[in-house]
């Protein structure tokens, strides 16, 4: 039998959400979802409309893209500043040389440190139609197939983040099971390869650094494929600074609820702290180094048109939840939380 669970997080069968399928089936499916996003924010959804064998596609184009060397993928570089993200980010390394000191101290951990790799490298895809956020490719000799492939697989994503997002409009009790498609087209939505290179294991111990922060996601919500590596954890609903781990759950979509979504739920549905640490034990290296495994993560980040005005789901108000928060556009919405940045 499917688990229901990991490490207590639910995990939501999502093969009895079909479009013809009787309403109180679909609604079964919905109201698991929407509990699970209330309460941690993340669910597991299996059995959803990406099939394992295109997610196996999918690492295997992201693992060649990030073993080229590094001028190559440098030839679809992220541009400076905050507006536009596509192409490829190199990995951040201002944190680990903070950590590093004088160099002259002879600190046995500072020359540990001298070691530490990269803690994170990305890639931005986007809808090749958003005019706002340009795609930024490799030259198709570079790694051929990978603008074809990932182009399709964008827009495969989506087709699953309809179906989940019309789950939780039924979930929600909005009486449209398709509400939110009015205002994701799909096309301002993120596709994210994610390549976390083997790091030492003293290096995350230590906070040296990090291979990533804890932090919430912006959007309506987020749907992460990750790889068995481990060390992604959310914050624990019921422990403030405590963080549990999210295992890997083969072929399933790790779904969670952006602030957006928070926002316009009135708070009903949670957007968790989230962050990737140290992966469990078993999966280090035992070397002097003690290297970490390296880790991919795929999250495709899904929003509303930047025009689209969020304003409290009526559902989601009653005389004891009051609407919180005012309408905003996604963009305006947007700009606040860069401007809350600096
Ligand atoms: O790599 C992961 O598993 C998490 C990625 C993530 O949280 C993000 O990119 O916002
Ligand atoms: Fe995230």
């Amino acid at each position: 039998m499917a688990p229901h669970e990991a490490n207590g997080i639910p995990v939501v069968d999502f093969s009895a959400w079909q479009p013809g399928a009787p309403i109180d089936q679909k609604k079964a499916v919905a109201d698991q979802i929407i509990a699970a996003c209330r309460t941690f924010g993340f669910v597991y959804i299996t059995n959803h409309s990406v099939s394992p064998k295109r997610l196996e596609e999918a690492f295997a184009m992201s693992k060649k893209l990030y073993d080229l060397p590094f001028e190559k993928k440098q030839l679809a570089p992220h541009p400076p500043g905050f507006t536009v993200h596509r192409g490829y980010s190199k990995p951040g390394l201002e944190k680990v040389s903070n950590a590093m000191g004088d160099e002259a101290d002879g600190d046995e951990l500072v020359k540990d440190l001298r070691k530490v790799g990269d803690a994170k490298e990305s890639y931005e895809i986007g809808s090749e139609q958003n005019t706002q956020q340009p795609n930024i490719w490799l030259p198709e000799d570079v790694l051929p197939g990978f603008r074809s492939f990932m182009t399709d697989f964008y827009w495969e994503c989506n087709a699953a983040a309809e179906q989940i997002m019309s789950a939780m409009a039924l979930g929600i009790g909005l009486d449209d099971e398709n509400y939110f498609r009015q205002s994701h087209s799909g096309h301002n939505n993120q596709l994210r390869l994610l390549h976390y290179p083997p790091i030492p294991a003293a290096a995350l111990e230590t906070q040296a650094a990090t291979r990533l922060d804890a932090h919430s996601d912006w959007p309506s919500m987020t749907m992460l494929f990750q790889d068995d590596c481990g060390g992604l954890q959310i914050e624990d609903p019921n422990v403030k600074g405590k963080f549990i781990d999210v295992p890997q759950v083969k072929d399933a979509i790790v779904m969670n609820i952006g602030d957006l979504m928070m926002r316009w739920s009135n708070d009903m549905l949670k957007s968790t702290l989230h962050r990737v640490g140290l992966p469990p034990k078993q999966d280090r290296f035992t070397g002097d180094d003690r290297m970490t495994r390296e880790r991919y993560s795929i999250p495709y980040f899904v929003s509303p048109e930047g025009s689209h005005i969020v304003e409290c789901l009526p559902p989601c108000i009653d005389e004891k939840h009051p609407a919180k928060y005012e309408p905003i556009k996604w963009n305006d919405y947007m700009l606040m939380r860069a401007s809350m940045q600096y």
